[in-house]
Formats: structure tokens, sequence, C-alpha cells
């Protein structure tokens, strides 16, 4: 598992990509690609930053308004959230090519730049914050004739994946001939494996692996300190106050974890052990005087040693306040992280707090910055504490990251998933 890691850290790769695909050594393969043609990816997915949530409109509007305004929204992200091109497209492309029985989407869409030219232009800031169209369960069942367009029975997963969508979409559009339906951006995100669906047994799983046993394993100030035992790391870094020790007290459902109204509350490096398999790791805020001030980069020695060279840091969640501007030592964090090809994901949080306008200027300067990186993952993850959103996303994306995935906890005892009933009534009483 280790050396996946040590294979990920010494290619320029778009190492977060490999969060989302199952760690194999195939995958590792179609990652690693030339130079030139990752840029080009890059751009595709940093221009097509998703978000997992849609901001509440304001409290106190009458219900009308609020209907209007909410219809105005749809009509304005509709249109730019699809693809100018249809499936006709891409199949009369599949068809021209004569080994397109043997390519699978992405490695269609990799070749095609033009797709990719055209993805860049069909995003626009509105659907920036308004996030990913929903794919809908179709209202119909849909009885699609003939042989399946994109897809046999030896075609990759991704491909079975995309074509089942594609039928989908066939019954919400209405459309009986699957080469006028239109495709939405985020489906092919997912397809390229930019962004999974969040699957409920996906969830579940990850509710489960978070509610075992879990502690404060370590609190490190120097490198000596570190923890010698060889768990896959995930680290929480950000500015002062932004809800670092929050975030992972949401992630692992209890309050373990310091936290304060006032800057620099944590100001140890603190490894949390989680059922003896994985360590999170709470880091002291930046940009918090007494931490910082003296030291040449945007965080101290210790923190500069583990979050640049410890091999275990499978990746780092950088975490802003949605309220605030990108703050230029954010800037510094993002770019030192790229230099040492760390992988990295943006995670907004108080997001109960923000406003659209606020998060639309926001994601506007996030874009640009996370455009000049290689190993930052595109998607943005919005998150709150106060009402969970986001949580599920930052679980089960610490859980494919590392491994942890539910085929091989399938006969370990103490991981039987409960219904998701259960799963309700549980959260109903962590409110009260
Ligand atoms: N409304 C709201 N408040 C939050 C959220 N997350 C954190 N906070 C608040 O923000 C404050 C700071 O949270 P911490 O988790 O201590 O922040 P930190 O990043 O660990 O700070 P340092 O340890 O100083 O670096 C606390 O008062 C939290 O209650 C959130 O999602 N929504
Ligand atoms: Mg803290």
């Amino acid at each position: 598992m280790f050396s996946l890691v040590k294979r990920i850290k010494e290619f320029p790769l778009i190492s977060g990509n490999s969060i989302y695909i199952k760690n194999n050594i195939n995958v590792i393969q179609s990652i690693i690609q030339p130079k030139q043609q990752q840029q080009q990816q890059i751009y595709y997915a940093t221009t097509t930053t998703t978000t997992t949530t849609t901001p509440k409109f304001k409290r106190g509007t009458f219900a009308g308004k609020l209907k209007e305004k909410h219809e105005k929204r749809k009509a304005a992200t509709l249109k730019p959230s699809y693809i100018k091109y249809t499936s006709e497209d891409i199949i009369k492309k599949k068809k021209n090519d004569p080994n397109y029985q043997k390519k699978s989407f992405q490695d269609y869409l990799e070749e095609n730049p033009f797709f990719v030219e055209d993805l860049k232009r069909v995003r626009s800031p509105e659907s920036l914050v308004k996030g990913p169209l929903p794919i809908e369960k179709p209202k119909k069942s849909i009885d699609v004739k003939g042989e399946p367009i994109f897809t046999d029975e030896l075609s990759s997963e991704n491909d079975r994946y995309f074509e089942k969508k594609v039928q989908n979409l066939m019954a919400l559009q209405g459309k009986e001939n699957i080469s006028e339906v239109k495709i939405p951006l985020e489906l092919v995100e997912q397809t390229l494996g930019i962004q999974r669906e969040l699957t409920k047994k996906d969830i579940l799983f990850a509710n489960v692996f978070f509610s075992k046993e879990a502690s404060l394993d370590t609190m490190a100030i120097k490198s000596v300190d570190f923890p010698k035992k060889h768990f896959p790391q995930v680290a929480f870094l950000g500015k002062s106050n932004v809800g670092k020790s929050t975030l992972l007290n949401s992630v692992l459902r209890r309050d373990l974890a310091y936290v304060s109204k006032s800057a620099g509350c944590t100001k140890t490096i603190n490894f949390y052990q989680i059922w003896e398999k994985l360590y999170l790791v709470d880091l002291p805020g930046y940009g918090f005087a007494k931490v910082s001030k003296k030291k040449s980069t945007v965080w101290g020695n210790a923190i500069s040693e583990f979050l640049l060279t410890s091999p275990n840091l499978f990746k780092v969640f950088l975490l802003i306040d949605s309220r605030n501007k990108i703050h230029k030592n954010d800037i510094e964090a993002m770019s030192l992280l790229d230099q040492h090809k760390v992988s990295f994901q943006i995670v907004l949080t108080k997001i109960d707090k923000t406003t659209p306008s606020m998060l639309r200027s926001l994601y506007g300067s996030l874009k640009e910055e996370i455009q000049k990186t290689t190993c930052c993952l595109p998607t943005i993850i919005q998150t709150s504490s106060v009402d969970s959103k986001g949580i599920d996303d930052i679980r089960t994306t610490i859980l494919n990251v590392t491994n942890m995935d539910r085929d091989s906890f399938k006969h370990q005892e103490g991981i039987k998933m409960p219904s998701l009933n259960i799963m309700k009534e549980n959260k109903k009483e962590r409110k009260k």
C-alpha cells in the first residue's frame, strides 16, 4: 500500500485523481500521463469545479419570491451546465475510430481536447455556485431498444456507469433516441473519476467506520515525537480558527479535539488514531502570530517536516473559511504542497454562515489558484459542522484515499452494516 504512495509522489501526476478510483496498479498506470496531457486534464478539471451542496437562500424571504428566485437560478444554471455535445457526437467520434470498441470513454475524452475546450466554456460562475446538476431518478422506466451504445460485457466499469446514466437521462429528457440526449457536465466528471457519486452503502460504511474506537494517540511538537506506527494519515490544514478541529470532531462524531472561539487553540500536531487503522492529523493553524511569525514559511518546522516528507501522508484537506477571501498564507500553503507533490483538496468550512455572493467571489479566486497546481483535486467540498453538510463527503474521501474500502472489511467482525433506519435513529439521538 505504501509503495503506491511513493509512486504517486515520484511522478508529477494529478495525484488527487487517484482518490476516487480504486487504488490498483492499472489505475495508477492510467493516471501517470505525459506532462502535456496532464496539463490539459487539469485545466479541464479545474474549470469544472463542482460543489457538493447548494447554499441556502436567506431566511425570511417570502415563499413566492423564494420560488421565483429558485426558478431564475435554475434557468440560469441549467443551460451552461450542459455540454454542447450530445451523445451523438460521442458515438460518431467513437465509431469513426477503428478501435472504438476497445476504447474507454475516458480514453476517448483524453484524446479529444476539443471536448475539453468546450467544457471550459460551458461552466459559468453562477453554475459554480449552484453546483452540479443532480441526476434525478427517471420518472418512467426506460425501454432501451437494441444493443447498448457504448458498452459491452467487457467494457470498463466507468463506461457501463456512463451508459446507465445516459439511459436515465433519456427518460428524464423525454428522448427516445439516445443520440439526442444532452449530457450534464457532472456526469462527465464522474465518468472521468474526478467525482464519484456517493452511494448509500458508501455513506453507511463510512458512518460505521468512524463510529469505531478512536483516541488521541500522539501530540507532537518536534518531528521526533511523530508516531512510529505506519497507519495511513490524512491531515487537516488551514488558517487558525477555520474549523479544523471542529471538522475532525464532526468526522469522528464525537468531541475529541479541543475547539475554541479564539484563534490558536491547537498548538501541537495531534494524531488521532481510528480503530488502529488510520490517523487523522489535526494541525495548529497558520497565520496565528505565536505559531508562525518567526518562521520563514507559513508554518513551523515540525509541520513542514510532517506535511512535506511524511511517507504515510495520503492526503491533506486545506480548509478555508467560506466567509473569507483566500489569504496569502493559503496560497503559499497550496504552492508548497504542490511543489512537494502532496495530494490535497480544498474544503470550505462554516458554509452555514456564508452567502451565495461571498461564495461566488471565493470560488473565482480559488479556481485561479487551483489551476496553477497539479496536486490539488479540483472538487471543492463545502462543509458545515453545524448541520453536518459535506461530512459524508469528507468521510468517504478519507476512506477512499487510504484504501479503507468496504470490500476489505466485508469479513471483518464488528463491521456489520446497520440498516438505514438505525442510522437515522442514531442521528436523531445525537441531535438530542
Ligand atoms: N457556524 C459554524 N461555526 C464553526 C464551524 N466550524 C467551526 N466553527 C467554529 O469556529 C471556531 C473555531 O473552530 P476550531 O475548530 O477551534 O478551529 P481551528 O481551525 O481548529 O483553530 P486553531 O486550532 O486555532 O487553528 C469555533 O468557535 C467553532 O465552533 C461551522 O461549520 N459552522
Ligand atoms: Mg484546532
